[in-house]
């Protein structure tokens, strides 16, 4: 058998030759169209290193395993998108870490850890390899990237500003298929599966999509012969019910929409994009709208940075404690230390949480971004 890496040297020599060839140095612009040969020798190269990525034994033999990166940091980011969009592009921008990046598909073969530091937190970014229609059934590393992105507190879809704009919806379809559900909170419906007394179903508004006769049939098909169902919401649907039944099998996760190359769009499209739900634009190229994505990525995660303060010191402005939104001085004392709850006396907070500053809080205190606090003990 020939060596696929060595195939992929002789494309790149020529590829390098033919491009020599036909552009004089003035005219090696970026935004070039590739010349007929140079887009075909583009895509024999991808088609080469797409076999790379196909897992030893066929397609599909991948497993549902991930990368062997371990989490690290206050949070983890995947980036999810088809090839050559620009992923390691921009991890390569707002990390220490450089992730080769090139015009051929599926430059990146597996999954590289940066770590982006934002206002004292640590979070981990994941550049993956790129993905293609049919990942969630084993194609190339798709499994393998899906998996890594379930380990994920937000996924960053990078979409390609000039590709076509079904782009989105396969990723999605990709992602929906393993049981990842972005920007969706898990279905309002209560079950609780029970040892005998058959199922008892119970609507708490009349349901727009749903009827007892259908969600008996499909908890039968579930085997699921004695349960207790309350839909509270109105609007839930079949998918919602199936996903409530299988919700071992689900995650939730956030996701933020990013349009990379907008360097190569219309204005007028560009505006459109930006109007989006839960989506940002950028050129990774003419460094647009790169700082914006960063604040967007920490504004999804939903953290907050604390600062601790000894009595009597000023406060520790070096180190940040990382908590999520909606966090009270319990679960400020909970990330400090597991039994500090048991010693805590009160608590002096200043900062925006704070009714005057400092107010003297007990354990049921919410706080906010940027707070400082500091925990008496007994
Ligand atoms: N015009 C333009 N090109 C860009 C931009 N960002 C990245 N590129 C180019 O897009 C190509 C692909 O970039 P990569 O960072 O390798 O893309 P990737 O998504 O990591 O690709 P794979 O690892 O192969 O999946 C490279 O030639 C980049 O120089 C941008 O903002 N505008
Ligand atoms: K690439
Ligand atoms: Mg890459």
């Amino acid at each position: 058998m020939v060596n696929i890496t060595e195939k992929i040297k002789e494309i790149e020599d020529e590829m390098r030759r033919t491009q020599t060839d036909h552009h004089s140095p003035t005219e090696l612009t970026v935004h070039r169209a590739p010349s007929w040969s140079i887009e075909r020798l583009l895509r024999k190269l991808a088609r080469l290193r797409a076999q790379l990525l196909e897992p030893v034994g066929g397609a599909g033999s991948g497993g549902g395993a991930g990368f062997d990166v371990s989490k690290s940091g206050d949070a983890r980011v995947a980036l999810v998108g088809f090839p050559s969009v620009g992923k390691s592009t921009f991890l390569s921008k707002i990390t220490k870490t450089k992730s080769e990046a090139a015009s051929y598909s599926f430059t990146t073969l597996t999954a590289i850890p940066g770590v982006l530091e934002y206002g004292g937190a640590e979070i981990q970014i994941l550049d993956l390899p790129g993905i293609i229609e049919g990942a969630a059934e084993g194609k190339g590393r798709g499994r393998q990237v899906i998996s890594a992105a379930k380990t994920s507190d937000l996924v960053l879809m990078i979409l390609d500003a000039t590709k076509r704009a079904e782009q989105r919806a396969l990723l999605e379809n990709e992602l929906d298929a393993v049981g990842i559900r972005l920007n969706k909170e898990p279905p309002n419906i209560y079950l609780k599966i029970k040892k005998a007394g058959g199922m008892k179903i119970g609507f708490q508004t009349p349901p727009k999509y749903l009827d007892e006769k259908m969600l008996y049939n499909v908890l039968r098909d579930y085997k699921i012969l004695n349960c207790e169902v309350l839909v509270r919401d109105e609007f839930a649907t079949i998918d919602d019910f199936i996903d409530v039944i299988m919700k071992d099998h689900r995650k939730y996760i956030r996701c933020l929409y990013v349009y990379n190359k907008i360097d190569s769009i219309s204005l007028e499209f560009l505006d459109q994009l930006a109007r989006e739900p839960y989506t940002a634009v950028m050129s990774c190229e003419l460094d647009l709208g790169v700082q914006e994505v960063v604040e967007r990525i920490w504004k999804e995660l939903r953290l907050m940075r604390l600062y601790t303060k000894r009595k009597g010191d000023v406060p520790d402005f070096s180190e940040a404690l990382i908590v999520r939104q909606d966090s009270s001085i319990e679960d400020v004392c909970d990330q400090i230390h597991r039994t500090l709850k048991e010693t805590f006396k009160y608590a002096m907070v200043w900062g925006a949480s704070a009714r005057h500053v400092p107010q003297r809080v007990g354990l049921s205190h919410m706080v906010a971004d940027e707070d400082v606090v500091s925990i008496v003990a007994k």
